[in-house]
Order: structure tokens, then C-alpha cells, then sequence
């Protein structure tokens, strides 16, 4: 489970305007074990900063992040080993075969060489990776390199995992494919947070949804809870009634 609690982060203005960027501002949201919670937003609404900050890499200006009922920043290894983290960027060693990097990856947790070989047949099957992953990573595709980092991330087992827009950029059947393997994940009793800037995606998959718009929760619920404080019966046009745009939430 993952608890976000009044996050605040702003950034120093560069250039002509020196007024601070406030990317994040009070966000709050419980994501719970056994569901897909969804960070639904336009580009540059504060979804990317957000993660961060629950995955430990920026610290909260204010407001504090739980793993598992664990305050983050009073220990962060704790919480970084219950945490399976896609970040933005994919940064898969291009040296390396896409086994190799998980592997390297499963090492750093300690894992022993039995159980990192186990993780990546079940994690490489469930991805649909055989037919690359003992290529070089260097020239993989998008899909290929966001699988193999999700499986990278996915290595030592961790029950909450945090995917910055897993599907950006992949093609339709990588798509199903990937949404597939989300289900698996929550079936298998993962908390699972993943931001999306497209609406038609957050409404197929998630359990609860946050709305990010401007830094802030414009709302967050069950899609049956947004439909009905919306007024609308259609998930994505409650979405926009929400947000008050449809500007960059299509696919
Ligand atoms: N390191 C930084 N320095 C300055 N401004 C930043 C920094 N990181 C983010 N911002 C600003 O904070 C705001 C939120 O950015 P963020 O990347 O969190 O949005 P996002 O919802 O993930 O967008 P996208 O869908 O485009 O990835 C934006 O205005 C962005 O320009």
C-alpha cells in the first residue's frame, strides 16, 4: 500500500520569470494492495514529480510518503526494496542484453543466482520477451526497452510497483499486451500506482483514479464515485467535466 500525504514540490524559475514553478501542490491519495490506482493528467500536470517523490528520488517540499505504513523518508532502503520503480526514463544499460540487465539488477538486491534465473523465465514469459532477451539492449525498440525495465524493476519481487506512463509510445498490441500483464500484477495482490496522460487507458484499467491537473487532486475516486460526483455516465466525460479540458487526454 501507498499513502500520499499533502506532497508539495516547486522548482526554481529559470530565465525571465523567476516566480517559482509549483509542480505539486496538497496532492493526497491512498493506493491500496490488489488495485490499479491511476495519475491521470495532462502533460505537465505534476503526475512524473509526484512519483518521484513516492519512489524516493526527490524529497516532498512538504507532506510525506507511507510504503506499506513506512514513512519514506525516515527509511528510504526499507522502502525502495518494497518498491518496484518504471521510471520516466527507461535507462536500460545498452551494453548489456536485456537478461543481463535484469540479472545485474537482481544482484544488487542480494538475490541469489537460482532466484534471479526464476524471476526472469516467469517475468520474461509473462512480458513476452523471449525473442529478444538475449539481445543487446542497444537498438531495442520502445516496447522492447520499457519491457525490459519493467521486468528489470519487477526482479526482486516487490509488492507495490510505480510505472511512469508504461505505455508511451508503445504500439497497440504492446499495449493490450502491457495492460494484460497490469492485470496480473493486481491479481496477484500488488498495489499498483501508473500515470497516463489518456484517458480511454485509465478508464480500461484502474480500481481508482486521481486526477491530476495544475499540480493539484482536481478529483479522485472509484470511476463509479467520478461518474457520479461528474454527473455523467460515461467515465471520459466525466473526466473532462472534472478536469474542465479534453486538451491532451485522448489517445
Ligand atoms: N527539474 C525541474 N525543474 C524545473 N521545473 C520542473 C522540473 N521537473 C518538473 N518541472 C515542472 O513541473 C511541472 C510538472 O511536471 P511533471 O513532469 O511532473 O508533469 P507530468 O504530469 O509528468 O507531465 P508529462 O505528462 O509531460 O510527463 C511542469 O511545469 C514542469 O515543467
Amino acid at each position: 500500500m501507498i499513502t500520499a500525504e499533502h506532497l508539495r514540490k516547486t522548482f526554481p524559475g529559470k530565465g525571465r520569470d523567476k516566480a517559482r514553478v509549483v509542480a505539486v501542490d496538497d496532492v493526497g491519495f491512498v493506493a491500496h494492495d490488489g488495485q490499479i490506482t491511476g495519475l491521470l493528467g495532462p502533460n505537465g500536470a505534476g503526475k512524473t514529480t509526484t512519483l518521484r517523490m513516492l519512489y524516493s528520488l526527490m524529497a516532498p517540499e512538504s507532506g510525506r510518503v507511507l510504503v506499506d505504513g513506512r514513512d519514506v523518508a525516515e527509511d528510504p532502503v526499507a522502502a525502495r526494496r518494497a518498491l518496484g520503480v518504471l521510471p520516466d526514463a527507461r535507462g536500460v544499460y545498452k551494453r548489456l542484453t536485456a537478461r543481463e540487465n535484469i540479472h545485474y539488477f537482481g544482484q544488487l538486491h542480494g538475490m541469489s543466482q537460482a532466484q534471479v534465473e526464476q524471476r526472469i523465465h516467469a517475468l520474461a514469459a509473462a512480458l513476452q520477451m523471449e525473442d529478444f532477451l538475449d539481445r543487446q539492449t542497444e537498438g531495442f525498440s520502445q516496447g522492447q526497452r520499457t519491457k525490459t525495465a519493467i521486468a528489470r524493476a519487477l526482479v526482486h519481487d516487490p509488492r507495490n510497483v510505480i510505472l511512469d506512463e508504461p505505455t508511451n509510445g508503445l504500439d497497440v498490441m504492446t499495449t493490450r499486451g502491457l495492460r494484460g500483464f497490469l492485470g496480473e500484477l493486481r491479481a496477484e495482490g500488488r498495489c499498483v500506482i501508473f500515470s497516463s496522460h489518456i484517458m480511454q487507458e485509465v478508464a480500461a484499467l484502474c480500481d481508482r483514479i486521481v486526477v491530476i491537473a495544475h499540480g493539484r487532486v482536481a478529483a479522485q475516486g472509484t470511476p463509479d464515485e467520478l461518474r457520479a460526483q461528474a454527473g455523467h455516465d460515461n467515465l471520459e466525460d466525466a473526466f473532462v467535466t472534472l478536469i474542465g479540458t479534453d486538451e491532451g487526454l485522448l489517445a
